[in-house]
């Protein structure tokens, strides 16, 4: 088990440049299986989840050639179908969420699709059922192992149809889209997920010869192809990275700047934390957060009521930055309700919180009350173990912002999804050391 070492209580000054998106690199890699042709894709974040999935692609025979940093060739041409029956590939497909992606390109291109039950966070139930829903309503055969939770979709050709999805799967309409692409006739997706990264799998997708109309709303229309080509795509910056840094910024005093961060795919996330009182500045296509020496103040609603901020699929704020607001809301002056519709396990990180002094009242596993301190009284150095990759992030923010020494350990779930955390955090002023 990693372990970080962390001196809170300094001020952080500099500028920082965000990853690649972890969950566009999810979507992205996967559908370079729907082509025989090379994918060239760029920006590609050097993260464990995305690392096991690059490796998982390698063992399914995809080659793979690194042009430079972040920078990869794939070509699906001699994918070898027989790994999917391996004990390795039960074992590997478990290693994190996005793997259930290449079960839609598997189908749609060679007839078969499996995966074992996918890891990635535990924060709640997690269940597929959209994403199977969708094979089904293609025309595909279900199979489902219990005992073993392996999961299994055969079909000779997908066939379009019109389809109502039970709820906006992120992962669930991107696994459909990249089955769809390549059915027979015209599939019409409703109540779609429409994030900026489902968006950007579609415009690639279509770039490889795919015709899919509708992109960037709830209703996508999708007219088969016999085939797709090879293209050449670049990541979106990480907005839950991004959100994460203004959170930094806030609770360490901090004047950060964070680079290049493509404002126009962000959505609600500047005004969610100028809601909790931060000053969000744009400043061309980099945000500026000034030194908050004076505190940040959290706004009510117009009728004076308490603020709530609420997780809902795109275009409402991500459920993945709400564990931020929620550390962020302890050092403000005010109180704000969270509220984590999506995920039931994703808030009991708070007793960590509590632990350094925090004051909050988890209402109930969906639903926490923070009450700010205003800076009046800091968050106190512990030690903690990191549950998950957004709950880690938090309690990362928590620790330099508190007084004296913390610990966090197992932060493999931080490295699942920000790259090289430390040493980042180190060139902009922080103290944090990795042992192992
Ligand atoms: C690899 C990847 O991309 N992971 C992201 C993806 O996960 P993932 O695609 O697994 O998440 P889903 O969009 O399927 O759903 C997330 C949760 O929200 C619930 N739900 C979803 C839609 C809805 O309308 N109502 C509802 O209650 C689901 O039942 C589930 O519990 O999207 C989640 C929701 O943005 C993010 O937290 C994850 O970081
Ligand atoms: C929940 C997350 O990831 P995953 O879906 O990969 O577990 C996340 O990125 O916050």
């Amino acid at each position: 088990m990693t372990t970080f070492i962390i001196e809170g209580g300094h001020q952080l000054k500099g500028s920082i440049q965000p990853q690649g998106a972890k969950n566009e690199a999810l979507q992205i890699l996967c559908a370079v299986l729907l082509t025989p042709e090379i994918v060239t894709i760029h920006n590609i974040p050097d993260i464990i989840d995305v690392n096991k999935l690059i490796s998982l692609l390698e063992n399914l025979g995809v080659k793979i050639n690194k042009i430079g940093p972040g920078s990869y060739e794939f070509q699906a041409d001699e994918v070898n179908m027989k790994y999917l029956e391996s004990a390795e590939f039960k074992e590997d497909g478990k290693g994190l969420r996005g793997s259930i992606m290449i079960v839609g390109p598997l189908l749609a291109r060679f007839g078969k699709g499996y995966i074992p039950k996918p890891g990635g966070d535990k924060i709640g139930r997690r269940r597929l059922d959209t994403h199977f829903e969708g094979f089904i309503n293609l025309g595909a055969k279900f199979r489902y192992n219990r005992e073993d939770h392996f999961y299994g979709v055969e079909a000779d050709r997908l066939k379009g149809t019109y389809m109502l999805l039970d709820e906006a799967s992120v992962t669930g309409t991107a696994n459909i889209v990249m089955a769809a692409v390549l059915a027979e006739g015209t599939t019409t997706i409703y109540n779609a997920a429409c994030e900026p990264y489902l968006q950007q799998l579609c415009k690639m997708l279509n770039r490889m010869g795919a015709k899919i109309s509708g992109v960037g709303s709830n209703m996508l229309i999708i007219e088969g192809v016999d085939s797709l080509k090879g293209t050449e795509h670049k990541m979106l910056p990480d907005m839950i990275e991004i959100g994460s840094w203004i959170g930094l910024a806030a609770m360490t005093k901090s004047e950060l700047t964070i680079k290049n961060v493509s404002w126009d795919d962000l959505g609600q996330i500047p005004n969610v934390f100028r809601k909790l009182g931060i000053t969000v500045e744009r400043d061309g296509d980099d945000i500026h957060i000034p030194a908050h020496k004076d505190g940040y103040e959290i706004q009510s609603y117009i009728d004076g009521s308490i603020l709530t901020v609420a997780d809902a699929p795109w275009p409402g704020f991500t459920p993945d930055l709400l564990s931020i607001v929620l550390v962020v809301a302890t050092q403000a002056r005010g109180a704000v309700l969270v509220h984590q519709k999506m995920f039931e396990s994703r808030l009991f990180f708070v007793d960590k919180l509590i632990d350094m002094g925090a004051k909050i009242i988890l209402c109930d596993p969906h639903r926490a009350t923070v009450i700010g301190h205003d800076f009046k009284s800091t968050l106190k150095a512990t030690t903690m173990t990191s549950p998950d990759i957004r709950a880690g992030i938090s309690l990362l923010i928590a620790a330099l912002s508190a007084k004296g020494t913390s610990t966090i350990h197992n932060i493999e779930q931080i490295d699942r999804g920000y790259e090289r955390i430390d040493e980042r955090l180190r060139a902009i002023g922080a103290k944090i050391k990795r042992v192992n």
